[in-house]
Order: C-alpha cells, then structure tokens, then sequence
C-alpha cells in the first residue's frame, strides 16, 4: 500500500474477512467503471441505464455523480483546474471503496485531465478501472444543453466552461469508447448494453 499522509504514526488495519468473501458473498467482482465526457454528453444517463440494466441481472452497483457529490462530499470545490483534481481524486478514493466493497462503482464526472483519471486508475488494480468515453461532438452537448449553461457559459455568464474556455483532454486507451453511429447517437440501453457487455466479457458479473 503507497500512500502519502500529512499523519504520522498510522497503521493499516486488516481485517479477516475481506473483499475475496464479499465478492463470493455477491458474486460479482468489485471494479470501478469511470464515465467521462463533456457536459450533456450522456454520462449521467448512461450510469442509470447501466445501474438498472445491472439491478436486472441480480448486480449491485453505486452510481457516484459529479453534480450529486458536489452537493455533500465534495461541496467545499469550485471548477478551478485545482478544485477539479481535488473533486477526481476524492471520488476516485470513495469509488476504490466501494469496489473493495465488492461492488460495481459508477463514477461519472467530466474528470476533464487525464492525469486525474490516470491518478483514479493507479488506485485500483489496472483492470479493475474501466474507463469510458462519452465521445460526443461539443455541438450535439451544446444542442442538448439540457442545464442552460453552454447558453449561460457562450455569454460569458459562467467562466471556465469545460469545452468552452476549459480544456477536455480524451483519453488516450479508454477502455470503452462510446460514440455516434452514423451522426447518431445509441440509445441509453445501447450505450449500457456495450458496457455489461465488457463487464460480462471481462469476468466482472460472476465470482
Ligand atoms: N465550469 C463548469 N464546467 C463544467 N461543468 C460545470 C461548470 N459549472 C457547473 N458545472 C456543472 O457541474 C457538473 C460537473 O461536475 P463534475 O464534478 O463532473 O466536474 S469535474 O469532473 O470536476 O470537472 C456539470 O454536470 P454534467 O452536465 O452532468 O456534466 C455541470 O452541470
Ligand atoms: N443516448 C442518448 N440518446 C438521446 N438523448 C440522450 C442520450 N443520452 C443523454 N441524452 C440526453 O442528453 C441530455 C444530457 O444527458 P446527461 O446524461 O444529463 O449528460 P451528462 O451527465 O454528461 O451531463 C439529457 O437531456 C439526456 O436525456
């Protein structure tokens, strides 16, 4: 375990009983499944999709959502570039909890660098972090824009806009990529479909 503390004189507690009894307990195996995109680009509704389509066959799943962790957790952060690695980083410690766990934890944030989502991703084993690319056109989020805040981030209303003023770095080996086929977009159950897919492929949905 390498981790860097302000503490001094800690120690790692074990315990017994530990994430091999829990996952035979669900039978399933306990991973993090990282949705990142632009805003409007569908992360949301793919981890819903994706939580209900698993909930069906018997999988328990967490969905982690930028927008509702900003309300608690991480509602002390703004979107200043230092703010946001701050916000990536909690949420990928909370989701590395939940996969010990045992369960299949769905993060989706924009997680705009890519350092932050590699730093999320040397937190876990590397297979266990499945990271997914909501590869959507600015202008079909911004057509979208179901919040108002492209409109409100165009005007100038709100500075520091991801895609408007803000970088979007996408990944450079996703492990899922989800995209439009022939200008349109999949479905939600689609877009879940291709990721249970990989989970199924993968060994994550049985122990
Ligand atoms: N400046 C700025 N840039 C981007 N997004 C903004 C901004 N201000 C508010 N919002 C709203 O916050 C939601 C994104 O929160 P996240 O925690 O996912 O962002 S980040 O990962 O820390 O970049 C995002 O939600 P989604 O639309 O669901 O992505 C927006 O509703
Ligand atoms: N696959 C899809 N097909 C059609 N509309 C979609 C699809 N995915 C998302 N939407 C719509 O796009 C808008 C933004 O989706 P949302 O999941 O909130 O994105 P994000 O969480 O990335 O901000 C919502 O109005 C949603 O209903």
């Amino acid at each position: 375990m390498s981790t860097v503390t302000n503490a001094t004189n800690i120690f790692w507690q074990d315990c017994q009983l530990g994430k091999p009894e829990r996952q035979k307990l669900l039978n399933q195996k306990g991973c993090v499944v990282w949705i990142t995109g632009l805003s409007g680009s569908g992360k949301s509704t793919l981890a819903c999709s994706l939580s209900s389509e698993l909930h069906s066959k018997g999988k328990l799943s967490y969905i982690l959502d930028g927008d509702n962790l900003r309300h608690g957790l991480n509602k002390d952060l703004g979107f200043k570039p230092e703010d946001r690695t701050e916000n990536i980083r909690r949420t990928g410690e909370v989701a590395k909890l939940f996969a010990d766990a045992g369960l299949i934890c769905v993060a989706s944030l924009i997680s705009p660098y890519r350092r932050d989502r590699d730093t999320c991703r040397a937190m876990l084993p590397s297979a266990n972090f499945i990271e997914v690319y909501m590869n959507m056109p600015l202008a079909l989020c911004e057509a979208r824009d179901p919040k108002g805040l492209y409109k409100l981030a165009r005007a100038g209303k709100i500075k520091g806009f991801t895609g408007i003023d803000d970088p979007y770095e996408p990944p450079l080996n996703c492990e899922i990529e989800i995209k439009e086929d022939n200008g349109v977009c999949p479905a939600p159950n689609v877009m879940a479909g291709q990721v249970v897919s990989y989970l199924e492929e993968k060994g994550f949905l049985h122990c």
